[in-house]
């Protein structure tokens, strides 16, 4: 799905009110009954709701859902906020017809105003979307503030008030929202972690924006929902051949669970074959773990060290719990791989951060996997906020033509090509142990297996999650640990 800015969701505006055709204030119609639909379904008719209501667009969808919502029989309060006399033009048609209907309250500077204190009430943020070109100040900043302090649950109408879509938000009043129901597409801002609390949770409801505008839409952000995901084929006359022989090197004397983890993950995500490389001394945990793995084994007890040679192996990882100790090794490891689809994680890319000159080693369209503190490393320097990190992370990935997945919340997979694809899947108690060493055997596999590595990156992040959110469902967030994920793979 594409990430769109406020520009071209403008312009999506314009294109279908023209070709729809459809008058304006009956998309602003539409936008407010998609909000609806989803509203009744997370606070019946039992909840006092306030809505506090800007006087550009959004303070019109605001207006438009108060009338639905009275409609439908809830206890409805709403307030205007600012001289309505300015109002766009479907703000006054729609404080036209709810006036009609049900009390509107405005409120200006210096206005008393009393905040709901019955528990069973929900506010709904209309103040401010797409529009804002400023951090909020004086009046409403105060009102903002008050609404948060509440306590009440909050709804915000496309956006949080406050929160620019596109761009870093600067410290200022912003509501913080228990939840985002959006227009059409996601912003760009909802994935950036800075931005958690004046986000929530999201959902973004269709409001029938014109589709052939939408194909035509250029940007380089997505977000990866099911819709992208296409499983390989897998014939009935397939023999362990027909799905890959992956190469890992991973574990040493104390870490070898992530070679365990790693390897298990990337059979139970349909690799033909695997060959671990691991230290002497630690064959046996990994043989009796995972019988199905075929071992290499290292010249060293306690780390990795081979006498490389790659050509029967369709794709090769390096990595996870290798330590830190030979660097030089890796050295002669990435010598060795030419043209060979790779993935490199963990201590692999505290490696490359130590040794950056090692980048130029590696092939074509190397996948990274690092969480952001790796990444940090890996450039050597750290950045102001969440957007600039963006920036720095496609630059990266371009400049070097290798895909970065930058492990959070929604984990950031950068393409060579510019583009960022935001995973939809996964949840906290991914933050744990051994997660990372899952989400490498996966990528492995998918690689091995024939997928591109673009597609293997963006679903191998994606299934991750995914098998993440089953075994939550399962166990809890709190309890799963990594081997939980593994059980969960489809
Ligand atoms: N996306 C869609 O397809 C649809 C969106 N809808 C809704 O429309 C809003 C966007 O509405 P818009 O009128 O463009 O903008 P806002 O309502 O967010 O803001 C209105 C004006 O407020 C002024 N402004 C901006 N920042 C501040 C600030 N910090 N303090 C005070 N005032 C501010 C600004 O005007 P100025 O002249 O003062 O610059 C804004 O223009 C979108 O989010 C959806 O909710 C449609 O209803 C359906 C289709
Ligand atoms: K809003």
């Amino acid at each position: 799905m594409k990430i769109l800015s406020t520009y071209q969701t403008r312009d999506l505006d314009e294109y279908t009110i023209k070709n729809e055709p459809i008058p304006s204030i009956d998309l602003m119609e539409r936008a407010a009954q998609a909000f609806v639909n989803s509203f009744v379904l997370k606070y019946d008719n039992t909840f006092k709701t306030v809505i506090f209501c800007g006087i550009g667009n959004n303070g019109g969808d605001g207006l438009a859902v108060a009338r639905k919502l009275h409609q439908l029989g809830y206890d409805v309060q709403t307030y205007v906020l600012g001289n309505s006399t300015n109002g766009s033009i479907d703000f006054l048609e729609n404080l036209k017809r709810l006036q009609n209907q049900s009390e509107v309250i405005k409120l200006s500077e210096n206005d008393e105003f009393h905040l709901p204190k019955k528990e069973k009430s929900v506010i709904i943020d209309a103040i401010f979307g797409s529009g804002l070109n400023r951090p909020i100040d004086g009046f409403l900043a105060i009102v903002i503030l008050k609404i948060n302090q509440t306590g009440l649950p909050i709804v915000s109408i496309d956006i949080a008030s406050g929160l620019f879509s596109d761009t870093h938000s600067p410290q200022s009043a912003v509501i913080q929202p228990t939840y985002t129901i959006t227009f059409q597409y996601p912003k760009l801002a909802f994935f950036q972690p800075e931005n958690e609390k004046s986000v929530g949770s999201w959902e973004a409801v269709d409001i029938g924006l014109s589709q052939d505008s939408i194909r035509e839409a250029k940007t380089k952000y997505y977000y990866t929902s099911s819709a992208e995901i296409r499983p390989l084929a897998r014939s009935s006359f397939s023999h362990k051949g027909t799905f890959g022989h992956a190469f890992l090197v991973a574990g040493s004397y104390g870490m070898m669970g992530a070679a365990v983890l790693a390897t298990k993950a990337c059979l139970r995500s349909g690799v033909g074959k695997i060959t671990t490389h691991v230290p002497k001394k630690c064959v046996d945990i990994l043989q009796i773990s995972v019988p199905e793995v075929i071992v290499d084994i290292s010249h060293n007890d306690y780390h990795f060290d081979g006498i490389w040679n790659f050509t029967k192996y369709d794709a090769v990882a390096m990595g996870p719990g290798i330590g830190l100790e030979n660097i030089d090794k890796f050295e002669e490891f990435l010598k060795k791989t030419p043209n060979k689809k790779l993935i490199i994680d963990a201590d692999g890319i505290t490696f490359l951060g130590q040794r950056p000159e090692l980048l130029k080693l590696l092939p074509k369209n190397t996948i990274l996997t690092p969480h952001p503190k790796e990444f940090k490393s890996l450039i050597g320097r750290g950045w102001e906020n969440d957007f600039e990190k963006l920036e720095i992370l496609s630059e990266f990935a371009v400049s070097k033509k290798i895909i970065i997945c930058l492990k959070g919340k929604n984990t950031a997979v950068a393409l060579p090509n510019g583009e960022i694809h935001f995973n939809s899947t996964g949840n906290s108690g991914m933050a744990t142990a051994g997660s990372g060493d899952v989400l490498t055997g996966i990528i492995l596999s998918f690689l091995a297996q024939g997928y591109p590595p673009e597609q293997a990156a963006i679903q191998g992040v994606y299934e991750h999650g995914l098998a993440g959110d089953q075994a939550a469902k399962n166990r809890s967030e709190r309890s799963m640990i990594a081997s939980d994920i593994i059980e969960n793979l489809r």
